[in-house]
């Protein structure tokens, strides 16, 4: 009994503080933590640097995707995120031309536009919602980069249904006894429609790029569609389908909440967003996106972000066979893992670690094991580059061309909580500034 009770008691931490339940079960039992979770093995969650260098470069064989899995409900079985092997390996190789450098600086330019229209459309006074903010900027962008609706009105027809699609999702789908619940089938069927709804959205978008062609065409779409395997074939519709919508569920949440937190940090110590400010200065009232990206100062604030609030809040790999991980012997379906919130506060890499300070990044480069927002090794973010360079233009141009303030008593409050919103890991209350009006040169 006191043990069912204890597991009731892990479920509901886990979903309402799940950095702090991890950091408790650290503080009491030791680094690796190890859970049992329900309806598979044991999870061996570390937060050292040796861990990551362990998980990251593995043994491949024995590494299968993480089951359950919070995100297949919304995704599918032919999201890259949910294959394993040879098809992960011959997937990747397929879309990684999508996320060059060189094709992502070609975005800056939207990225920016997106920011400089939010700010646009605010009055002096009101109040700003970071995370609405940061949403409305991403989905803009990740739709025009993905399918180059350059369409105001199908792009939004986009963003509202990505928008519908992701509000209200309940990760606890994943769970076959939630699902086979009857009096959960509304949460299923509801599910099911707005799918219905949003890869109706993407048929016609496929459908028309076919028979318009894609000679020319830059975005992701198109370059899907015209991608071969080695063996001459091309992406099922199916695949194309799941890739899609993972490409827009992935590429906007992680990014609008890591913008949001940035600037919550930057103005709960304002004078963290004046000597951004000033740096910025110099690049005027419109700073190209690519000068924007190579600032030092605004890099190290986004690196610090992405440090002290990371969005995916474990970093897993299933094992098919036994591995030893962090001295303990797993076997077949147990699983390790890698929780970013441990190592980015591990205090023997990050001195006083709940504190805000971008400058550690000026100071010192860490090294891949000590920070791994992206995750790691074969299967580290495909996006982390494109997400990268969003964060910086999103940030510096909104910076260049606003000011904000929050209130004392918001700033008296402590820190918000991460708790599980949609697919990732955000705020527990809603992250606010003042908007006191556009920069004036
Ligand atoms: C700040 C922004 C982002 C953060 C913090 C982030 C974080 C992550 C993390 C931690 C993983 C798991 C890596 C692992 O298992 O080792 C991941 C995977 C992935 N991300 Fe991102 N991501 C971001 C932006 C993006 C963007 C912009 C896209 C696409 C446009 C994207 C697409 C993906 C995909 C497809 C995967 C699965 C990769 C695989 O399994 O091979 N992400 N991301």
């Amino acid at each position: 009994m006191v043990k069912v009770m204890r597991a009731a008691l892990n479920v509901a931490t886990v979903a309402s503080d799940p950095e702090g339940f991890l950091r408790r079960q650290k503080d009491l039992f030791g680094d690796p933590v190890v859970v049992r979770v329900p309806g598979s093995g044991r999870m061996v969650i570390s937060g050292k640097p040796e861990a990551a260098r362990e998980l990251f470069s593995g043994p491949l064989e024995l590494f299968a995707v993480a089951r359950p899995n919070m995100v297949e409900p919304l995704l599918g079985p032919g999201s890259l995120i949910m294959i394993d092997g040879e098809a992960h390996r011959r997937e990747r190789r397929l879309l990684a031309p999508a996320f060059h450098g060189e094709r992502i600086r070609g975005y800056g330019e939207t990225m920016r536009a997106a920011t400089v229209a939010q700010v646009a459309g605010w009055q002096a006074g009101q109040t700003v919602d970071l995370l609405e903010f940061g949403q409305q900027v991403t989905l803009r962008v990740i739709v025009r980069a993905i399918f180059g609706v350059a369409d105001e009105t199908r792009g939004a027809r986009f963003a509202a249904a990505t928008a519908k699609l992701l509000h209200g999702y309940s990760a606890k789908l994943v769970m076959p006894a939630y699902r086979n619940t009857v009096g959960r089938l509304g949460a299923v069927s509801r599910l099911r429609a707005r799918l219905a709804e949003f890869d109706a959205l993407l048929t016609t978008e496929i459908e028309q790029r076919r028979a318009s062609g894609v000679e020319g065409r830059e975005d992701i779409l198109s370059l899907l569609l015209s991608a071969r395997y080695e063996d001459g074939s091309g992406l099922s519709d199916g695949e194309l389908l799941d890739e899609l919508r993972t490409m827009v569920v992935a590429g906007h949440e992680t990014t609008a909440t890591t913008l949001a937190w940035a600037l919550y940090h930057l103005h709960r110590e304002p004078d963290l967003a004046a000597r951004l400010a000033d740096e910025l200065a110099p690049l005027g009232d419109h700073p190209d996106p690519a000068d924007l990206a190579a600032q030092p100062y605004l890099g190290a604030v986004c690196q610090e972000a992405l440090r002290l609030h990371p969005v995916v809040p474990i970093v897993a790999r299933q094992l098919v066979g036994p591995w030893r991980y962090q001295g303990v012997d797993l076997v077949a379906g147990d699983t390790a893992a890698v929780a970013p919130s441990l190592l980015h506060r591990n205090p023997e890499v990050w001195p006083e670690p709940f504190v805000f300070r971008p400058d550690r990044f000026v100071e010192r480069k860490p090294k891949p094991t000590e920070y791994v927002p992206f995750g790691g090794g074969n299967r580290r973010c495909i996006g982390a580059t494109f997400g990268e360079y969003e964060l910086r233009v999103v940030l510096g141009s909104v910076i260049a061309a606003a000011r904000f303030s929050m209130p004392a008593d918001d700033r008296a409050r402590a820190v918000p909580r991460a708790r599980p919103t949609n697919i990732t890991l955000g705020p527990n209350r809603a992250l606010a500034l003042r908007f006191d009006g556009v920069v004036s040169r």
